[in-house]
């Protein structure tokens, strides 16, 4: 018989009566396991070995674990410090503790709800008083001891209840695998009685072999397609850039060009262009993030005494300003954009590529700055879809048709629309998208037709249209994940991102 060299140095390393691991197996004969793996598999289906396996679970210590197995539970730590601070007797004050003890940052929230849970003390008015009736003694702290056993190897011994509670610390780590034990069979005894030989076996075809012709006599490895193989996970691009990407081909194919521009700008761009007056709420520090650079100088002079003079006077015969302060430094003052429509500004304005004539379209999908609180469905910064239609004439089905056109291609058919309040847009809508799971009517942008008030300093006559749509939000009607910190940040589930199905 034939078989080739890891099959062969398999069967003669088996024993009949004793089981030996693969992993064993792969250390002996310094292949790899994967291999090994591999060959236990064929000499099954051939008869020649018997494959057992069993699921082990392998205990690890974190991190945490690791660190707390040296210097002591936090808990532990605290209480030392409070039996040298005599809080047997009387209590303790809790800064001094925390000083003695040299507990730090979350540890010290560690320490105090351990030592009362375990019974170690109580803590009142910022005192520590230590516990009569501990649940354990301080010196077998069952964790503590847990924490030594796993380090050296006896996690085996421990019971799933102490497992599970260091589990729930994140001081432990458990994975199960699956442990392949190999004997050999009758058939495999007799085999190797009648002798076996080495083939050698192939596993890639080579320029050289196919050179050569050799290819024709060799013989190749066989691949078993149904073997456990590692779980790799490859570099891939992130759901939300993939979306970003599909957007972008999206309105490339509805006719928009893309624009491009400054993540920091001038407040004059971000602001002042669309009519937001300069107390607006919008614009104090609260909202945006302002940056500690010098103002920006190259602002267009004519333009900068168009907006002003808008913001001041209004606009047309019947118009009326703001008759709120305006002022060219703060038009100068430099901050992250809140939105992109900064963009829109300098590409109508005809600063950033030539006047425009209409019909036009554009877009950008990129970054925007907002000092939001996070919650589920808020970032301090996202992925803006701002997009504008310059034409003759244009009317709010414009706006209403091109988002069904838009959303359709993402399977979002059932979009609503509420009358909403831009100072630069008028009618403005915001729009809102059902999410897959829960039902809810999420807000997934907002839109309208820029005013007189901010065309006619940028020199437009004609009608323009525009939204600013948010990109996770989209990717949430898509996906139906629940929390936008799913996917970026350092919340992110990696899980879902690794196993989330590319929707096209
Ligand atoms: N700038 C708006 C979106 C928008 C852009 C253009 C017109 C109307 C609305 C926002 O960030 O919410």
């Amino acid at each position: 018989m034939k078989l080739p060299e890891t099959q062969l140095a398999l069967l003669e390393a088996a024993s009949a009566t004793e089981q030996r691991t693969v992993a064993q197996f792969a250390g002996e004969l310094g292949e790899d396991t994967a291999a090994v793996t591999r060959a236990a598999f064929e000499l099954e289906e051939a008869g020649l070995l018997a494959v057992d396996e069993h699921v082990a679970e392998d205990v690890a210590l974190t991190e945490e674990g690791e660190r707390y197995r040296e210097a002591g539970l936090p808990e532990l730590r605290l209480r030392a410090a409070a039996v040298e601070a005599g809080a047997d007797a009387e209590p303790a004050e809790m800064g001094r503790l925390i000083g003695a003890s040299g507990l730090e940052g979350p540890e010290v929230d560690i320490a105090l709800s351990n030592l009362a849970r375990k019974g170690y003390g109580s803590i009142e008015g910022g005192a520590v008083q230590l516990g009569a009736d501990p649940k354990y003694d301080p010196d077998e702290d069952p964790e503590a001891e847990a924490l030594d056993d796993i380090a050296d190897g006896n996690a085996g011994y421990l019971d799933s209840g102490i497992l599970d509670r260091l589990e729930s610390r994140g001081l432990i780590e458990r994975t199960e695998t699956t442990v392949r034990s190999v004997t050999l069979t009758d058939d495999g005894v007799t085999a190797l009685m009648e002798g076996v030989e080495a083939t050698e076996t192939v596993s890639a075809v080579t320029p050289e072999l196919l050179t050569s012709g050799e290819w024709r006599e060799v013989e190749f490895t066989e691949y078993n397609v149904e073997a456990d193989a590692e779980t790799v996970h490859s570099g891939k691009e992130h759901i939300l850039r993939q979306t970003a990407n599909r957007v972008k081909n999206v309105l490339v194919g509805m006719g928009f060009q893309e624009m491009e521009g400054p993540h920091a700008d001038a407040d004059f761009w971000i602001n002042d262009c669309l009519f937001m007056p300069q107390d607006h709420p919008a614009r104090t520090h609260w909202d945006r993030f302002a940056l500690d650079v010098p103002l920006m100088d190259d602002l267009p002079e004519d333009l900068m005494e168009r907006v002003e003079d808008a913001h001041r006077n209004g606009v047309g015969t019947e118009g009326d300003g703001y008759h709120s302060p305006w002022s060219e430094d703060f038009a100068r003052a430099v901050a992250l954009r809140g939105h992109t429509t900064s963009l829109s500004m300098r590409y109508l304005s005809g600063h950033a590529v030539g006047e425009l004539e209409p019909p036009q379209r554009y877009f950008s999908v990129e970054k925007v700055y907002r000092n939001d609180t996070l919650d589920p469905t808020h970032l301090l910064e996202f992925f803006q879809i701002e997009g504008w239609v310059m034409a003759e004439e244009l009317s709010v089905r414009d706006l209403m048709g091109t988002f069904t056109e838009f959303y359709e291609q993402f399977g979002i058919t059932d979009l609503e629309f509420k009358p909403h309040y831009n100072p630069y847009t008028e009618p403005s809508f915001e729009l809102f998208g059902k999410h897959p799971e829960t039902g809810e009517l999420i807000e997934i942008g907002n839109s309208g037709i820029f005013r007189e008030e901010v065309l006619s300093p940028l020199g437009v006559d004609c009608d323009v249209m525009a939204w600013g749509l948010a990109l996770e939000r989209l990717l949430m009607l898509m996906y139906g994940f629940e929390d936008i910190r799913d996917v970026h940040g350092t919340l992110c589930d990696l899980d879902l991102l690794r196993n989330v199905e590319v929707v096209y």
